[in-house]
């Protein structure tokens, strides 16, 4: 008979990431349909693989893992680095390509200091820091790319994917910082206690992952 400890817990990124995590665990065996219907239900238990999935929103992700409710979770790179826990990441998935990227307004000058908008405030640090450069962060929650518009801050740091955002309102990306993807964490304690079954979990998304070829971003 399976142990208590054979349950696995995830914890899934509502949002844009959740589609191709499913798709993901699919590939895996892992029957999502429950999962993928519409609905405001925030836990969902698969029986039959002894998994529970909860959904909550990518920048809380890392917390729930932290702290062991859930023992693995799936989010963003862009996430991580800025909050910097202590969890293992075990599989870059391949998921949510993109790039965290310096923009400005297209013809100002080079960034040399001054205010920087931003939803990852300690990433911003970390590298303008690292440039010697004196500026401020303001941290924002959403449609960075108004800030520069709006003369509140001379740069943003922010993710860009297609760059059609940046185009539209007349930025331009100056940096790169990182290239992001989902990966899959795990909580070290739940690693430790319960590594066959997190082991058994990563071989198979890790068969799919091949066959897939997960390119570079
Ligand atoms: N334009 C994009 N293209 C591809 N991947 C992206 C893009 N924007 C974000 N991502 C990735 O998807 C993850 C989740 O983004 P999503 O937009 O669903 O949520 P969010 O805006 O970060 O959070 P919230 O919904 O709480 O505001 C990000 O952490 C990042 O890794
Ligand atoms: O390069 P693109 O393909 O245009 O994508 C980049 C945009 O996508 C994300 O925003 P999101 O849609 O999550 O909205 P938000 O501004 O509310 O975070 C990101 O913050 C950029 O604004």
């Amino acid at each position: 008979m399976l142990a208590a400890n054979d349950w696995l817990t995830i914890a899934l990124a509502k949002g844009r990431i959740l589609p191709p995590t499913l798709d993901l665990f699919e590939a895996a065996g892992i029957n999502c349909d429950e999962v993928r219907e519409e609905s405001r239900k925030l836990i969902f238990t698969l029986e039959e693989h002894k998994l529970r999935f909860i959904m909550a929103k990518p920048t809380d992700i890392p917390t729930y893992v932290e702290y062991g409710v859930a023992d693995l979770g799936v989010v963003g790179k862009d996430v991580l680095m800025e909050q910097d826990k202590e969890l293992y990441e075990l599989l870059d998935l391949g998921i949510g390509p993109c790039r965290l990227s310096v923009a400005r307004k297209a013809g100002c000058e080079d960034f040399s200091g001054g205010y920087v908008a931003t939803k990852y405030p300690r990433t911003a640090e970390r590298h303008f820091q690292g440039q010697g450069k004196q500026f401020e962060v303001i941290k924002l929650h959403g449609s960075i790319e108004l800030a520069p518009l709006l003369n509140l801050a001379d740069v943003i740091v922010d993710l860009v994917s297609t760059g059609k955002t940046l185009v539209e309102n007349n930025l331009v990306e100056t940096e790169t910082i990182a290239y992001i993807t989902s990966r899959l964490v795990a909580n070290p304690g739940s690693y430790q206690v319960k590594g066959g079954r997190v082991m058994d979990l990563v071989n198979r998304l890790e068969q799919v992952l091949d066959v897939n070829e997960v390119k570079p971003c």
